[in-house]
């Protein structure tokens, strides 16, 4: 297996913040890379503060994005860009579940997937190459009758990560999607206490991962260099796996 070393490697991490998006930041600033947090939280700051005590303070940039403003999310690109002088690595992880607002939804769990993915592209130089980690759910496989809009956007997110797969591979860049069951976030934390007993008990029957493990679940995607065009399945159950898609017949 050929692994990419991401010492001095650039990472851009949409929802970086907090919950699975804050995990890989780690993980990926302890591999030694420069990271840019692109989120909308009034937390990001103190965090990105924090993150500068535990590791180099040049090593993390903080900006203040919200994704679907796509001039705003350019800008966020470009800097990356003009900051670091390279952008080898883009993790398009923002998202929320939220059935009522389901355009909003929309906007951020796919479209801004989208923008970040064609972004990158055309950012990355193709000279060194680059990745793409576009983060979906479990949903996108096992659809959730309660969640239709969020299923659907993640299932998007599936699709448009396979197809893009060819086009990205003439710049010389690795797009991937993982597909997490319930990780311990606060997003979780607040679609189990809105849910009726019984669907909350067999998801805490299933057991919900540790962000960390979901985000070694990216890791392995960004630095094993024969992923290309795959979804990797996470959960505490079983934990990680690479999706069969027995779709070659119409
Ligand atoms: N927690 C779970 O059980 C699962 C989560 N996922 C996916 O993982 C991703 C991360 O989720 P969690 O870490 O659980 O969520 P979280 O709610 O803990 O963190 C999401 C982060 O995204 C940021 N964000 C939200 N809207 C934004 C916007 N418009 N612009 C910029 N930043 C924005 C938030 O400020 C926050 O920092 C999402 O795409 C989610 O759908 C997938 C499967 C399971
Ligand atoms: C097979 C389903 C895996 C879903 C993993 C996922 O992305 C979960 C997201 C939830 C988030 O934590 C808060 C939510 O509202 C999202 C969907 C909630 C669906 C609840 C349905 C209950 C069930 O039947 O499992």
């Amino acid at each position: 297996m050929s692994t990419l070393d991401l010492s001095g490697r650039v990472a851009l991490v949409t929802g970086g913040a907090q919950g699975i998006g804050l995990a890989i930041v780690q993980l990926l600033l302890e591999a030694g890379a420069k990271v840019a947090l692109v989120d909308i939280s009034p937390n990001l700051r103190e965090t990105g503060q924090r993150l500068g005590r535990s590791f180099k303070p040049e090593n993390v940039l903080c900006l203040t994005c919200d994704v679907t403003d796509s001039t705003s999310l350019r800008k966020s690109f470009e800097k990356v860009l003009s900051h670091y002088g390279s952008l080898d690595i883009v993790v398009n992880n923002a998202g929320i579940a939220d059935e009522v607002n389901w355009d909003k939804m929309l906007h951020i769990n796919l479209h801004a997937v989208i923008a970040g993915t064609y972004l990158a592209l055309e950012l990355m130089d193709p000279e060194k190459g680059g990745v793409i980690i576009n983060v979906s759910s479990m949903s996108a496989l096992y659809p959730v009758v309660y969640a239709p809009a969020y299923s659907a956007s993640k299932k998007a997110v599936v699709t448009f990560t396979r197809c893009i797969k060819s086009a990205a591979e003439g710049a010389n860049v690795r797009v991937n999607c993982i597909c997490p069951y319930y990780v311990k976030t606060q997003m979780s934390q607040r679609g189990l206490d809105a849910m009726p007993e019984q669907f909350k008990n067999e998801i805490l029957q299933n057991g919900l991962m540790d962000p960390e493990d979901a985000a070694k679940g990216i890791m392995e995607l960004i630095t094993d260099t024969s992923k290309n065009g795959t979804v990797l399945r996470a959960s505490a159950k079983r934990g990680l796996s690479y999706h069969i898609f027995n779709d070659n017949t119409f």
